[in-house]
C-alpha cells in the first residue's frame, strides 16, 4: 500500500509515478508541475481501451496502479473537431466542412493505489484547425491555432502552450486536487532523488516494455511523437521490466 489514512490526513510514501510512453507530453507535465507534486516517471505498455474518455482515463489508471502498487497518474488527450460532433478524427476529413473549430482535450486520473477508486480531471482549450506552421515534433501541435493566438501550438514558445494549454489547465485542477486533499508525502530520502521509476526496475515479465509489443500504426506514432526505440533510455531500460515489491 502506498498510502494509508490517518486522522485527516493520507500519507504517502512514494512520488506519483506518471505513467505515459509520450516523452513530449512528460516534458509538458515536468514544466508544468514543477516541485509542487513529488513526481518519477514509467513507460509501461498498457491496454487501448475504447468508450468515454473519463471512462478510458479511470480504468487506464486503475491499470496503472495494479502494475505500480502505489500512486500513480495517466493521462490522454484528443483534438476533437467540431465538425465531427466533437469526434477525434483525421485532419484532410475536415478539408470538406466549413467549420474548422476544433478543441484539445485532455484527461488526466489520479489513482491513489490499485484500490481506490481513480479521480479524473478533465479541461479542453478552444481553437482552430490551420495549414501546418511550426516544428513538427509533436502530434498535432502545428495544425491547432488556440482561439485568441494568431501562432500555432507548435510555433508558440514552449511556455506560452503550458501557460493556455488543455494540459496545462487539466493540471491545475490535478495540483488544486492535491493542495485540498490533505495528502503529506513523506518519502524516504532514498526515494527522493529518484526521477524515473526505471531506476527501480529489473528484469521480469511483469511490466512489459511497451515498444515490444507496439503494433506498426503505434510505432509510426511512437516515431512521429519522438518516442522511437532508442530515444528514450532513461524512462525504461531493458526489454522486460518490474516495478520492484515494496
Ligand atoms: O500536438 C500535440 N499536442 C499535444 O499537446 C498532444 N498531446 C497528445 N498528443 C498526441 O495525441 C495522440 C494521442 O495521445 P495519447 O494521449 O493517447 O498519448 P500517447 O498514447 O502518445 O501517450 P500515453 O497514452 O502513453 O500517455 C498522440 O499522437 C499524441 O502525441 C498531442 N499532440
Ligand atoms: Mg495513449
Amino acid at each position: 500500500m502506498a498510502a494509508s489514512a490517518e486522522a485527516e490526513k493520507v500519507v504517502i510514501t512514494q512520488p506519483v509515478t506518471f505513467v505515459t510512453g509520450n516523452v513530449k507530453k512528460l516534458e509538458e507535465v515536468r514544466a508544468i508541475i514543477g516541485q509542487s507534486i513529488p513526481l518519477r516517471s514509467l513507460k509501461i505498455d498498457l491496454p487501448e481501451l475504447q468508450g468515454e474518455p473519463d471512462a478510458i482515463s479511470k480504468e487506464k489508471a486503475r491499470l496503472a496502479a495494479e502494475k505500480v502498487k502505489g500512486p500513480v497518474l495517466v493521462e490522454d488527450t484528443c483534438l476533437c473537431y467540431n465538425a465531427l460532433k466533437g469526434l477525434p478524427g483525421l485532419n484532410n476529413l475536415l478539408a470538406a466542412y466549413e467549420d474548422k473549430s476544433a478543441y484539445a482535450l485532455c484527461t488526466f486520473s489520479f489513482a491513489l493505489d490499485a484500490e481506490s477508486e481513480p479521480l479524473t480531471f478533465l479541461e479542453k482549450t478552444m481553437g482552430k484547425i490551420v495549414p501546418p506552421r511550426g516544428p513538427k515534433d509533436f502530434g498535432w501541435d502545428p495544425i491547432f491555432q488556440p482561439d485568441g493566438y494568431e501562432q500555432t501550438f507548435a510555433e508558440m514558445p514552449k511556455e506560452e502552450k503550458n501557460k493556455i494549454s488543455h494540459r496545462y489547465k487539466a493540471l491545475l485542477l490535478v495540483k488544486a486536487h492535491f493542495t485540498d486533499s490533505g495528502y503529506a508525502f513523506e518519502i524516504d530520502d532514498s526515494k527522493k532523488n529518484e526521477q524515473n521509476l526505471s531506476d527501480k526496475i529489473k528484469n521480469d515479465s511483469s511490466v512489459e516494455n511497451e515498444k515490444d509489443v507496439s503494433t506498426p500504426n503505434k510505432r509510426k506514432r511512437e516515431e512521429d511523437d519522438g518516442v522511437a526505440e532508442g530515444t528514450e533510455k532513461e524512462e525504461v531500460s531493458g526489454k522486460k521490466a518490474k516495478v520492484e515489491e515494496k
